[in-house]
């Protein structure tokens, strides 16, 4: 780059920055005026108040000068926190203003316009912007095209404008490292710059490199559902996170960070993408797993752990009857029971009181179906638990004249007495009445935990109703499109019947329980999210998708999935993407595809995806790297000093490291071998640890969404991963590498890597 073109963007750049550091004065002073006057407000309080308690026009100015005091406060806090929040965005900007300029012709127009874009829009008077923020309309030139005609879209529908030039710039500390023009998108070299360097234990952003099929998943405002399917590593979290700063940014006031909500494989992964959003100047969403958003409604069951339901293995019938349970039909078969229950078959319990029954559960039975057809579950169960308050008011006077009512009066203390007279304010007119009075208290406050069961619909008996919708299945879903007998249905509903008496459900039962538990309930959802975002959704069913929209009937659903990742629902997650188009619009479902992978070097993609049956499409960006290393060893001992040899040379070249082992047990195993072996490790054991640099050792099963410099696969040994099953696992482990992909197996190494040409990696014996 011609060096008076670097002398001409450093003259401009000290412009915007002198600019910058002159509003960064001026907000700096804001605050502090704004601070000084809050404070002001607070100390004069009393002075400024004019109290006047004698007469009724007196308190009502007193209470006018508190409000105007009031709003005179809120009003100067808003102000302040305006003021700091620009001074936060200034003081970014200041350090690193902008990324690219872009010089474009609109139609019809003769001069060339040129912007600069950068994290955070920048205006040195009305409508003149320094800065363009990167989400702005205007920015998406840069991610759309190279040089030439490029179309991106306004408010007003589809623009296209002739982009002239289009430069990229690196800059530190106030100073242009680097200029570059392009002619490309975004340019490869800026990309590898980017992919070039070490990982670390949290996510950065990508805004400087956003790929153009990634910026169509980022500024899309028209889907309810949108479906990106995306090769490991192709970037579906990175761009889930800037949509969600890209949906904050465009509709801003109408929409915050509350209303989102992401779903992600496990906790270890929330703390992984935590610093994105900040770093973008905006607050992290709601982040959650299915496991925790289950388990949180339904605190008293146990519901199974990532690392069991890992364990589990499905066989035969018991793989089959997964199927059902994780399929649309036994969604709709649900609502269907859910319907049939306004009928008939509604479970009750008794409600009891001091250890006996207070409404039998047949009167509560009765009240129900009393209520005529045209009722639905919600307002049946609501009508229900009005005349259910109704009889225990009633219910008040004949326990007053019991004996241990009589008791409890007499065991009153002086204090308790007064105490209810000062609650209810009531007169005491003679003994009697009294005695009425305080024996009524009693009865009322001893009755209040009644009247919260009803509230609370302890009355429904949701475990004997859900035995009972599992065991009526038979009659609505037809098993032997499954090929299963009723026998084979009823033998697992017993097993689950069997855990439910022990407090335990797996997620899959969870779920349904959890569904028809809001239906009988007649639960409406949660209507404030608007945004919902599941990602690894290739580990979810059908069925808890469809339980995931019941939930959050008004949120867009974007869905990040890997087909070819699947760990959990293995080859029925292929299934998934035809029953999703049943659930939403088709007119309003749009699927992206990204095939490019941008985490691994072109070795480790070239090598992972002939580990899969139909990698073929998955494409390798040009990053250069080692080939992967093989490694065969006889017998423990020896993979254990390869593996500490391997490890030794990740941590002098400061490389962060995994060692990705299938279980959890095997992992405890190996980390003690290490540990013998004067390896120092840290084990991920569950997903409520935090990513630590250095060797970490974790289980398959916590990698997901995880990237590291460099990964060591442990025992990748026939024995180990003889399935079929496994092949989508070991693609998963093997593509969290970035830069160098080590795997060991003590004695033979599983066949899944057969297909694999010799020539992708080196091997060791
Ligand atoms: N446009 C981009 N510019 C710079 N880096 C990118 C870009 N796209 C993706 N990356 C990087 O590639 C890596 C993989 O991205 P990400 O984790 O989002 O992929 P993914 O599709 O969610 O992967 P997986 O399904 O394997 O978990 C990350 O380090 C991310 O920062």
């Amino acid at each position: 780059m011609a060096d008076n073109i670097k002398t001409q963007e450093q003259h401009h750049l000290d412009h915007v920055t002198k600019e910058i550091k002159a509003a960064e004065k001026d907000f700096s002073s804001k605050v502090k005026s704004t601070k000084r006057d809050i404070k002001g407000i607070n100390d004069n309080f009393s002075n400024d108040v004019r109290i006047k308690t004698d007469t009724y026009s007196g308190m009502m100015e007193t209470a006018m000068s508190i409000r105007q005091q009031q709003q005179m406060l809120a009003e100067r806090e808003n102000r302040q926190e305006y003021a700091a929040k620009q001074l936060a965005t200034l003081t970014k900007l200041e350090k690193n203003p902008y990324f690219a300029r872009i010089d474009f012709k609109e139609n019809g127009e003769a001069k060339p316009e040129t912007i600069y874009i950068g994290m955070a829009s920048f205006t040195d008077r009305p409508d003149h912007y320094l800065i363009y923020d990167w989400r702005a309309p205007i920015s998406s030139i840069y991610y759309n095209g190279g040089i030439g005609d490029v179309t991106y879209d306004t408010p007003d529908g589809e623009q296209t404008v002739n982009v002239k030039l289009k430069r990229q710039f690196q800059i530190e500390g106030g100073k242009i490292k680097t200029v570059f023009d392009t002619e490309e998108v975004v340019g490869d070299q800026m990309l590898l710059d980017a992919l070039g360097g070490h990982s670390d234990t949290k996510m950065k952003s990508i805004v400087t490199t956003i790929q153009k099929e990634q910026n169509k998943i980022i500024r899309d405002t028209s889907s309810d559902l949108l479906f990106v399917q995306g090769a490991a590593g192709s970037g579906k979290t990175a761009a889930v996170l800037q949509r969600v700063a890209y949906l904050l940014y465009q509709y801003s006031g109408k929409l915050h960070s509350g209303q989102i909500i992401l779903f992600s494989p496990n906790q270890l992964f929330n703390d992984y993408i935590n610093q994105v959003l900040p770093e973008l100047g905006e607050q992290n969403m709601v982040q959650m797993t299915f496991y925790q958003y289950s388990s949180h409604r339904l605190p008293s069951v146990e519901v199974e752990t990532l690392s069991q339901r890992f364990d589990e293995q499905f066989m035969g019938n018991a793989r089959k009857i997964n199927d059902i349970k994780g399929s649309l039909d036994f969604f709709r078969a649900v609502t269907a029971y859910a319907n049939h229950l306004n009928k008939e078959d509604m479970r009750f319990k008794n409600l009891m009181f001091q250890g006996k029954v207070l409404i039998p559960k047949e009167k509560i039975e009765e009240i129900y179906y009393s209520f005529n057809e045209n009722y639905n579950l919600r307002n049946r169960l609501s009508a229900t638990k009005e005349s259910l308050l109704k009889i225990l008011n009633r219910k008040v006077h004949t326990e007053m004249k019991k004996d241990w009512v009589e008791e409890a009066v007499q065991n009153l203390t002086k204090e308790d007495i007064q105490r209810m007279h000062a609650d209810a304010e009531e007169e005491i007119e003679n003994a009697d009445k009294e005695f009425k009075f305080l024996a009524r208290q009693i009865v009322i406050k001893s009755f209040r935990k009644v009247q919260r069961q009803i509230n609370r619909n302890h009355f429904l008996s949701i475990n004997n109703q859900f035995v009972h919708m599992m065991r009526s299945i038979p009659q609505i879903i037809d098993l032997k499109a499954y090929d299963l007998t009723e026998d084979d249905w009823q033998q697992v509903v017993q097993h689950t019947i069997d855990r439910l008496k022990e407090g335990k459900l797996s997620i899959d039962d969870a779920s349904a329980y959890l569904y028809l538990y809001d239906l009988m309930t007649g639960k409406r959802g949660e209507r404030e999210i608007r945004y919902l975002f599941i990602d690894e959704v290739q580990d979810y069913s059908a069925f808890q998708l469809a339980f995931l929209k019941f939930n959050f009937p008004r949120a867009r659903f974007t869905l990040l999935g890997d087909l070819n990742q699947a760990i959990f629902t293995h080859e029925n997650s292929h299934k998934l993407l035809n029953e999703l188009g049943g659930m939403f619009d088709k007119e309003k479902t749009k699927v992206v595809q990204l095939t490019k992978s941008y985490r691994s070097t072109a070795q480790i993609t070239d090598f992972t995806k002939e580990i899969l049956d139909n990698g073929e499409a998955i494409e390798a960006f040009n990053r250069d790297g080692e080939l992967p290393v093989v490694s065969i060893q006889k017998d423990e001992q020896r993979a254990i000093e390869f593996l500490k040899e391997q490890a030794n040379t990740n941590v002098e070249e400061h490389e962060t490291t995994a060692i990705i082992g299938k279980t959890l047990e095997e992992c405890e195993q190996l980390f003690e071998d290490l540990k013998a072996a004067g390896v120092r490790t840290t084990f991920i054991r569950t997903e409520n640890q935090r990513l630590v640099n250095g060797i970490i050792i974790v289980p398959s099963f916590l990698a997901k969404g995880l990237e590291f410099d460099s990964i060591i696969m442990w025992d990748a040994s026939k024995k180990n991963y003889a399935d079929e099953d496994d092949r989508q696992l070991v693609y998963t482990i093997c593509t969290r590498a970035m830069h160098r992909l080590t795997i060991i197996s003590v004695g033979e190494l599983s066949p899944l890597f057969d297909k694999v040409d010799k020539s992708l990696y080196q091997i060791e014996e």
